[in-house]
């Protein structure tokens, strides 16, 4: 069998595992504590799309949040792996969005429920192209961005980070073997906001890769039962 592409990440069906508030400023404006360890949560290979599809927002959100992060793709599996060597491991890195719908997540919270329905929902991923590690030399000062309808809304730097990427391999390593083509997502700075259908958004790596997505409504599903669906 011909040997699979790492830059082709998002169709080995790998995990992709998400850190949550890993920048201050963004854990402040949604009034959470600052984390003395990391969040983490998944989302499934489904939750992936690319360039030319678009975000599809669930029936089920009137909510629906855009949060721009850095995504670092693993190119060596590893259990327990040391923070020293955790940059070993990296093949490179993609520009991703964690969709996030925001009404959902806090009636969870409220309910002490997991995030999945809020987080994890078809296309909740939209990733740019893979971005080879050599492209990116210092993981720790990347600037990221993001605009709706040409507006800024987003605008951080990863040296802004609670917990570094090497820091972040070796803690999920510990309890989550990690296997080459999974994702991990890095957190969101501040400025994350309300999204509709129709809207553009546009997100950058500054001088490394841009990416663009439309926002559409989920189609109703079939009832089961109903217009011949059984
Ligand atoms: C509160 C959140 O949704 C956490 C999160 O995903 C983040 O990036 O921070
Ligand atoms: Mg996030």
């Amino acid at each position: 069998m011909a040997a699979r592409n790492i830059s082709r990440f998002w169709e080995w069906g790998r995990k992709i595992i998400c850190v949550g508030r890993n920048y201050a400023d963004h854990a402040k404006e949604l009034k959470n504590a600052i984390p003395t360890e990391p969040v983490l949560f998944l989302k499934p290979p489904s939750a992936y799309v690319r360039e030319g599809s678009p975000i599809l927002v669930p029936l089920y959100t009137s909510n629906l949040h855009h949060e721009v992060e850095l995504g670092v793709v693993i190119g060596k599996g590893g259990t327990s792996i040391q923070q020293s060597d955790a940059m070993d491991h990296v093949a490179g890195y993609a520009l991703c969005l964690d969709m996030t719908a925001r009404d959902i997540q806090d009636e969870c919270k409220s309910k002490g429920l997991p995030w999945t329905m809020a987080k994890a929902f078809n296309t909740s991923c939209p990733v740019s192209e893979f971005i080879p590690k050599e492209s990116i030399p210092d993981p720790s000062k990347v600037k990221l961005w993001l605009k709706v309808n040409d507006q800024l809304k987003q605008s951080g730097c990863t040296s802004q980070m609670i917990f570094s990427i090497p820091y972040l391999i070796s803690y999920i390593s510990d309890f989550i073997t990690l296997e080459e083509g999974d994702l991990i997502l890095t957190g969101t700075p501040k400025g994350v906001s309300a999204v509709q259908e129709h809207d553009e958004l546009q997100a950058g790596i500054e001088n490394v890769v841009t990416m663009t997505f439309q926002d559409q409504s989920e189609p109703p599903q079939p009832v089961p039962g109903q217009s011949g669906v059984t």
